[in-house]
This record gives structure tokens, C-alpha cells and sequence, in this order.
């Protein structure tokens, strides 16, 4: 089995050799923060010894109650928002036929998964529900806090449905809660109906769960392996602890991006060119905006999918205001290809690429997107996955949380809370009428 691989040689041109060797030191430290649980937000460094130190009675309850979904259900509703939501998309649909939904469920040989409870669309929810229709389905409502408004509307609706269709005693067997070990909304709901419920460990972020049930759960009934999972999360954690500097991609991505902000790249755009990987990005977004994203300092992330948003967002990269970098995740080996053929009349122009293959014209637009970024001031950052299988995606993840960790300890922030979440919140809340809010609710509809 391969290793992902991290290569800065695209952005060699925009840095001298003299701040990689200066910033190594304060990475090395930045890691040692992390890893004797010295620094701010130290409570919350549980993921750190996740691969190895995970709760092994729970995880084969997880693989017993994904075969129950798997054998009861065709549809399985996973709610959740933010950190308990995008992770397991993110694996779900990276590691899925790109139509998954849209398979025989013998070839699926598991549930279509919707997602829910990460909007508050009335649209979305009624016609999920209209792709339900009759058919046979399961919760997993996922809330760490048990109170977030999102997936809570979400739940009650779904859990009404259920209601309905099975009686009480049927539905709160479909349905499973992952939260909290002890408070919370949810969990003393779970415990008053006798809902299976999973844990999100005290010591895990909501954006760094996607090895806790929070991911788990939803990615096993999903049919994906995930033992090799937790090998590859394991491995990531091997080579984040035991490799030198030059040789560690979680210590010298930290260490690139943040010579990079430093010379005023104050944007980060992860780039893909297999549609699949469009949720990785989206889970790598919550990880890094609310990771680093604090007290008035931090990399924007930011995200496209080519060559889609080559025809769109292409002409901004390459041209544009020049205070961003770019990050590429390049599948080595993609899972399936297709051959080019020729025609008779030539009339599009395409008969050069007769024999061929669709992954060799991806890879080409590839290469040629990045020098071109080049040549335009983008200085380019690429990790290289052999594969896309659980196994290569969670090295990913680990080596995206391991940087994380110290990309945040080299910039003076704690990387693992987001204060800044709750603004919103409390004036949505005033809005709505909650009760406690009444005087911030009296200011906003003066502004209004
Ligand atoms: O799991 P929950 O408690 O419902 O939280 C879901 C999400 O909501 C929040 O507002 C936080 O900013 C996220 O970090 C979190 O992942």
C-alpha cells in the first residue's frame, strides 16, 4: 500500500531555501505543543491518538448496526451539520460511484444515504422526503452539543416520519443517535426512548470526529470498509509522529503554507480534478476556516473543482488579485479510465487524442493548469494520493489534521475552537423569537 505524498517543488520559485530551514525549527515546536499537550486548546487532542486509541467495543457495535441498516433499509438519513456532517459525506461520496443514488441496490449493496439537517430549507426537506416515498428507512442524527438548530428541525421532522409510518416502538429502532456521552438535548432524548446511541469523545472538535461513530456509522452503512480506514488513519499517524521534516507531509505543508501567508498569500485554494472529491474539500474548508480563521489572522480557505471551474473561476487564479496559492489533490491512479476513439470526419479537432485515455487528457490539463498558475504568481502545493480507497483518503485526513494542529500553534491562535460560530447564532435565535434573547431581539429589528 502506498503513501500520500506532499511536493512543493511548484512553489520553490516564490520561497528561499533560508525560510524552509528557519521555519522547520518552529514547526518541529509547534508539533512538540501539540503532541506534550501544552498548548491552547489542549482538551481537545484527542484525535491525535484516535487510530490507536479508539473505542474498540464501540466500533463493532458501529459494524452491527451499519449490517442492520444495510439489511433494513433502502434509505438511510444521516443529520448533521458542520463537523458531523461533512466528514463522512466527504468519504461517502469520494469513495462512491459519482450516482451512487442512482445504482440498483444490489450494486450498491447498501442504502442510498441523503444528508440532512445542514440547511434549514423547507424545499430540501420536503423533497427528500418525496424521495423517500414509501420506502423502507433509518436515522443517524449526529450532534456532538445535541442542541445545534439545524439538524434539531431536521431530526424532528424525520423522527415524526418515522413515527408514522412504523409506530413508536419500530421507529426509535431506526434510529440511531451519535452525541454526546452525557449532556445534551439529544442524548437525554436517546436515553428516554432507547435510541442505539454512538459517542463523540469529549476530547474530539466536531471537525476532527471523522474516525469517531460521527463518521464511522454513515460511512460503514455506506457499504465502505472501515478497518482499512482505520489502518490508513493509523499510518497517516505514523508518519506525522516518526518522519523527518523533509520527508513528513503534515510538517511541511504546515510549514509552505505559512511561509506563504507570511508573504501576503492569504488565500488557499484546494483544487480537484475528480468530481467526487468535491466534499473532501468542502470537510477540508470547515477543518481550516474554523481551525485557523481567529483573532483577526488566517488562511482563507477556499476551493474549486477542475476542470469545471477552470471555465469559471479559472481566469481569477490565473490573472486576478494575486494573494492566493494553490493546494492540488492529484489521484494518481483513478479508479476506472476510458479510451478515445477516432472519427471518420474530424470535424471537432479531438482525432489527436484517438488511443487516448480520458485520465491521461485529466492528467495533462493538470500539469498544464499548474505551470500555467505558474507562470501567473500562483505558487503551487500538490499532495499526491496513489489511490482513491479508505485507506489512502484517511492518511489524507490525517495528515490535513495533523497540519492543521501546527499550522494554527505557527500562528499564535488555538486551533481548536471557533468562538466566532456563535454571532450568527444568537442574533438567528433573538430573530426567531427564542426565549433569553429578547433584548438582543429588540436592537436587531431596530437595524432591520
Ligand atoms: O455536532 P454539533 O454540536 O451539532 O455541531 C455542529 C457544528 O456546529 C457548529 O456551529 C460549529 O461551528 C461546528 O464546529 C460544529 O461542527
Amino acid at each position: 500500500m502506498g503513501k500520500i505524498k506532499f511536493d512543493y517543488s511548484n512553489a520553490k520559485d516564490f520561497i528561499r531555501d533560508h525560510e524552509i530551514d528557519m521555519i522547520e525549527k518552529q514547526v518541529s515546536d509547534a508539533k512538540e505543543y501539540l503532541l506534550s499537550r501544552k498548548g491552547p486548546g489542549n482538551d481537545f487532542l484527542g484525535w491525535i491518538d484516535l487510530p490507536v486509541d479508539y473505542d474498540k467495543e464501540e466500533f463493532v457495535r458501529i459494524k452491527k448496526a451499519a449490517d442492520k441498516i444495510k439489511s433494513d433499509s433502502d434509505v438511510l438519513v444521516v443529520i448533521g451539520i458542520g463537523g458531523s456532517y461533512l466528514g463522512s459525506r466527504a468519504v461517502i461520496e469520494g469513495l462512491s460511484n459519482n450516482f451512487n443514488n442512482k445504482l440498483d441496490k444490489e450494486v450498491r449493496k447498501a442504502p442510498e444515504v441523503y444528508f440532512a439537517g445542514h440547511n434549514i430549507s423547507g424545499t430540501y426537506v420536503k423533497q427528500l422526503i418525496d424521495v423517500i416515498g414509501d420506502r423502507d428507512f433509518s436515522v443517524n442524527v449526529i450532534s456532538k452539543s445535541g442542541t445545534t438548530t439545524e439538524p434539531g428541525i431536521a431530526f424532528r421532522i424525520f423522527k415524526k416520519l418515522l413515527k408514522d409510518k412504523y409506530g413508536k416502538e419500530e421507529a426509535n429502532k431506526r434510529i440511531y443517535a451519535t452525541t454526546d456521552k452525557a449532556r445534551g438535548a439529544l442524548k437525554t432524548l436517546a436515553t428516554d426512548e432507547g435510541y442505539e446511541t454512538f459517542v463523540v469523545p469529549d476530547d474530539v472538535g466536531g471537525r476532527f470526529t471523522v474516525l469517531t461513530a460521527v463518521g464511522l456509522l454513515p460511512i460503514a452503512a455506506a457499504g465502505i470498509d472501515i478497518d482499512e480506514f482505520v489502518k490508513g488513519f493509523q499510518d497517516g499517524r505514523e508518519m506525522f509522529l516518526n518522519a523527518p521534516f523533509k520527508e513528513n507531509p503534515a510538517m511541511l505543508y504546515a510549514a509552505i503554507r505559512n511561509i506563504l501567508m507570511r508573504r501576503g498569500k492569504g488565500m488557499e485554494i484546494l483544487a480537484n480534478y475528480e468530481p467526487n472529491l468535491h466534499f473532501i474539500s468542502e470537510w477540508w474548508k470547515q477543518l481550516y476556516g474554523e481551525s485557523e480563521g481567529k483573532d483577526g489572522k488566517g488562511i482563507f480557505p477556499a476551493s474549486v473543482d477542475f476542470s469545471t471551474d477552470l471555465h469559471s473561476l479559472g481566469q481569477f487564479i490565473q490573472d486576478g488579485s494575486s494573494n492566493h496559492f494553490e493546494t492540488v489533490l492529484n489521484v494518481e491512479e483513478p479508479e476506472l479510465d476510458i479510451v478515445l476513439e477516432a472519427e471518420e470526419n474530424d470535424l471537432d479537432g479531438l482525432n489527436y487524442l484517438a488511443g487516448k485515455s480520458m485520465n491521461f487528457v485529466n492528467q495533462n490539463a493538470m500539469k498544464g493548469t499548474i505551470l500555467a498558475h505558474v507562470d501567473g504568481g500562483v505558487p503551487n502545493l500538490r499532495f499526491d494520493i496513489p489511490k482513491m480507497d479508505a485507506y489512502h483518503l484517511a492518511q489524507l485526513f490525517y495528515t490535513f489534521e495533523s497540519a492543521c494542529g501546527m499550522s494554527g500553534y505557527l500562528n499564535c491562535v488555538n486551533p481548536f475552537d471557533q468562538p466566532g460560530v456563535e454571532a450568527y447564532k444568537k442574533n438567528m435565535f433573538a430573530l426567531l423569537g427564542k426565549p433569553g434573547f429578547e433584548d438582543r431581539r429588540e436592537d436587531l429589528l431596530k437595524r432591520l
